[in-house]
């Protein structure tokens, strides 16, 4: 699990380690760490650390004081150092180690500041890190727009410079990185996007800050994370034991979200299926999956006998396809009044955001709302909702009572007293219609099994997006369980084929990779589970 913290919490963690060491050793290690990344940056695009260019931006905290420092160590082994001091005072000791080891310093100036972007193999970004707050005031803001012009290699450090540490939150002019090297533990708002995306990879430097971390607000599931919460059948297993899960989708008017979600849950391991819907939705699961059980709901029945033909289930997902008038009302009525877990999706979602009444349950309930649906939810409008997705995930869980699963370009997990959790797996590809059908299937089967919301929906979003990959590089398997860190060496060697990537999110899209079908991720499911 790669866990993540708050601002306010790595600097508590940094108070209760300064206290046993001498002054400026943090500092000085992550000077060092960033020092070396940028060395081995600097070998990748150039063969050598002498004579290469590389151009500070120095703001006035810590945050500019690890890039002089780590400006001077490149000096010190030949590179040409420049830095552009944006805040009206400096880092004392920074400023003195860079000038000592031969580096040159300047104050802000628009043009001199573009030609040194324009020059430099590597672009240290050091206006605001953890210290930061609100838009960028200028000229830092005017600095990190520039950095989009910048020929060579941006280096966030610790933050990329407009990002809100803590959440992932952009309000104004925010630097995007190729590579973000960050010191003694995660930011939240490395993992989160809009943060994740302007990030890039993301290179963790060890200062000593573990022993004095506490409960991280955020955590990334690893691929051997949910390949240990994934359930396997044993020698015992039978379909009732693997779980059944009750599929309540489709209308005469939606069929296709029925036979998406019935796929997910097959592929993804369900030990039975039972699918209830209107005639044409059940023929067509019939036809497309002969192993799911069917029953067609007679709509004149009570809302006690609706269900009774269905046989037992231990989990429901409802919703995709479902319609939101009187007659999937009733259906969703009835599934949310059983006594075993549910999965609310789609005009489920609908529903539930005009009849909150539908919630009051007692057996678990997961919601896998997008940004537009989470908006009905909690009336709030959607903008607010991208611009702030951590903060609005959290509020979802605490007031809906439900795990909440929040769509999107970094797809998070929230229950309330929990770390959110955010997923590292996916594709861009992913966003097409009928993908998050899929997804509804494969969770429901994982709570059929046994799994709680917070892990069944956590687990089915990392597979969910390996599958997406697997498919989209047309089922070569080969990488596509690459999580960050691991994925930013090629990148950053690859000049700017890296930017604007989400190091733990979706990826660009891009090399190798081509649009899919929902029902292609369905079938990449099994693909995806061999990996794990
Ligand atoms: N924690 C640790 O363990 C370790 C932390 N370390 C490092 O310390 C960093 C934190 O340093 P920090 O506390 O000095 O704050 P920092 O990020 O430099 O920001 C303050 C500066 O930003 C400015 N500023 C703020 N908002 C702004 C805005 N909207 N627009 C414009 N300017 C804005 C603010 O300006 P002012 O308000 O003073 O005018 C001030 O100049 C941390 O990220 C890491 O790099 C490592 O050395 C080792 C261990
Ligand atoms: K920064």
């Amino acid at each position: 699990m790669r866990t993540a913290y708050t601002s306010d919490q790595i600097r508590t963690a940094e108070t209760a380690l300064m206290a046993r060491l001498p002054e400026g050793t943090l500092m000085s290690r992550a000077a060092a760490g960033l020092a070396m990344v940028c060395a081995n940056l600097l070998k990748g695009v150039r063969g050598r650390v002498y004579g290469s260019h590389v151009a500070l931006l120095v703001g006035g905290g810590d945050n500019g004081g690890d890039t002089l420092y780590a400006g001077a160590l490149l000096a010190r082994r030949g590179a040409r150092v420049e830095a552009v001091l944006a805040g009206s005072r400096a880092h004392e000791g920074g400023l003195a180690a860079l000038l000592a080891a031969g580096g040159r310093t300047g104050p802000f100036d628009a043009a001199r500041a573009g030609d040194l972007l324009a020059r430099a193999d590597v672009v240290l970004d050091g206006l605001v890190g953890i210290g930061g707050g609100g838009a960028l005031r200028e000229p830092y803001g005017t600095l990190a727009e520039l950095t989009a012009e910048a020929a060579g290699l941006v280096v966030a450090v610790d933050v990329p410079s407009g990002v809100d540490a803590s959440s992932g939150r952009v309000e104004g002019p925010a630097v995007r990185a190729h590579l973000t090297v960050t010191f003694g533990a995660y930011k939240a708002g490395l993992l989160v996007d809009p943060g994740a995306s302007h990030a890039g990879s993301v290179e963790l430097v060890d200062i000593g800050l573990g022993p004095h971390l506490p409960d991280p607000e955020v955590a990334a599931p690893t691929g051997d994370d949910v390949a240990g919460l994934l359930p396997r059948p044993g020698a015992e297993s039978d379909k009732y034991r693997r779980g059944v899960v009750g599929i309540a989708a489709g209308s005469d008017r939606y069929t296709g979200a029925a036979v998406l979600s019935v796929g997910g849950a097959v592929r993804a391991g369900a030990g039975m299926v039972r699918f209830a819907s209107a005639a044409e939705p059940v023929r067509l699961v019939r036809a497309r999956w002969p192993e799911a059980v069917t029953t067609v709901l007679d709509p004149s029945s009570s809302p006690e006998s609706l269900l009774e033909e269905v046989g037992r289930v231990q989990a429901w997902v409802l919703g995709p396809g479902l319609g939101t008038g009187p007659e999937a009302h009733a259906v969703a009525r009835a599934v949310l009044s059983s006594d075993v877990p549910v999965l609310v999706d789609a005009d489920g979602l609908t529903l539930v955001a005009k009849d909150r009444t539908l919630l009051r349950r007692a057996a678990p309930t997961v919601l896998t709302p997008h940004a537009g649906e989470l908006s009905r939810l909690l009336g709030v409008p959607r903008e607010q909702i991208e611009a702030a997705r951590l903060d609005h995930v959290r509020r979802a869980a605490a007031e809906l009572g439900a795990t909440v699963l929040l769509k999107g370009s970094t797809t998070l997990v929230a229950e309330e007293h929990r770390p959110v959790r955010v997923n590292t797996t996916g594709t861009p590809w992913l966003a097409t219609g009928g993908t998050g059908d899929v997804l509804s299937g494969i969770t429901g089967a994982l709570l059929a099994a046994g799994l709680s919301g917070y892990d069944a929906a956590s687990c089915a979003a990392y597979v969910h997006g390996l599958a997406a990959r697997i498919a989209a590089r047309g089922g070569d398997g080969g990488g596509a369980r690459a999580e960050a860190g691991g994925r930013a060496e090629a990148r950053y060697e690859a000049g700017d084929g890296g930017r604007g990537e989400a190091g733990y999110g979706a990826g660009d899209g891009g090399c190798g990779e081509a649009p899919i079908a929902a029902l292609d991720v369905a079938e990449a499911i099994p693909a995806a589970l061999r990996m794990l």
